[in-house]
């Protein structure tokens, strides 16, 4: 029995993660945290901890788990570099699943994206990524976006820092070649979509992903918390979990 500590219960995912827990027979939710309260009796509970909070509470959840040896489920997403590194430096000492989008559909969406990328080169094809989500949104671009843009920048040699172009306005003149668009779209009660666009002189190929539940972030990640009781000290994502790479 995984014995499991479940922040930020009552946000969207975090009450996700609670019914998809309350599904999986070999899990059992041990104890929760919310804002402001003091982490380290929760976090001793618990073989691991699933987080889908706000980045600036990360630092605070990994140094609690160092204390108690638990293993992390990360989800939360707008992380900073100084962030991701403590993350990495974390993942030295006990085992961690990050990931931007724990959905099958998503990381199956990831790969595609790497292959396409490989076989569309840039000098044919312009490529644009669009997300949409909900209006309570408070990062962007979303996760899933970011990663999406750095698996096209490690396919095209392209730069996240130099080359992405996060929307356009103005008399901003033709589109580079090594340019990758970013465009974000907030509205209504939307869950997730992700689009990746290659665009050539007569085709386009359009790969796309709708999430319309966030259970199936929320399985994702008490199905990555199952796993990780196998793995020693390391960062791993979904694609990890799936078996993907
Ligand atoms: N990786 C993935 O597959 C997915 C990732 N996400 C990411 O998960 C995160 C949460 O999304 P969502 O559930 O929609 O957000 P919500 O705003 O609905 O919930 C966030 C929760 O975080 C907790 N929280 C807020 N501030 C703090 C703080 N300072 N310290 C501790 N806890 C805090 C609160 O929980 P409480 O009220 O209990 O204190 C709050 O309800 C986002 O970063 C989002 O991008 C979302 C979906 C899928
Ligand atoms: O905030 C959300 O809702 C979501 N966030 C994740 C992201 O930033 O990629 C994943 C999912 O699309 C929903």
């Amino acid at each position: 029995m995984l014995s499991l500590l479940v922040t930020g219960t009552n946000g969207r995912m975090g009450q996700a993660v609670l019914t998809a827990a309350a599904a999986e027979p070999e899990v059992k939710v041990t104890s929760t945290h919310h804002t402001g309260e003091d982490i380290d009796a929760a976090m001793a509970q618990a073989t691991c901890a699933i987080d889908f909070t706000v980045h600036g509470f990360t630092s605070q959840l990994i140094e609690s788990a160092l204390k108690s040896g638990t293993h992390l489920v990360i989800g939360t997403t707008g992380h900073s570099d100084e962030q991701r590194a403590e993350i990495e430096a974390a993942a030295k000492q006990i085992p961690i699943v990050y990931a931007p989008n724990f959905s099958i559909g998503v990381n199956t969406l990831f790969w595609l994206t790497r292959k396409a990328a490989a076989i569309l080169t840039q000098d044919r094809f312009d490529i644009e990524v669009v997300e949409m989500h909900h209006r309570h949104k408070i990062d962007s671009p979303s996760g899933t976006a970011r990663r999406l843009l750095e698996i096209l920048n490690e396919e095209t040699g392209t730069s996240y820092q130099d080359d992405i172009a996060h929307g356009r306005f103005g008399n901003i003149g033709p589109r580079k070649k090594s340019e990758i668009g970013m465009h974000t779209l907030r509205g209504g009660d939307v869950v997730g979509d992700h689009t990746v666009i290659f665009a050539a002189d007569g085709e386009r190929i359009e790969l796309s992903h709708k999430a319309s539940s966030r259970l199936t972030f929320a399985s994702g990640a008490v199905k990555a918390a199952l796993w990780l009781q196998n793995q020693p000290p390391g960062l791993y994502d979904m694609q990890d979990v799936l078996g993907l790479k």
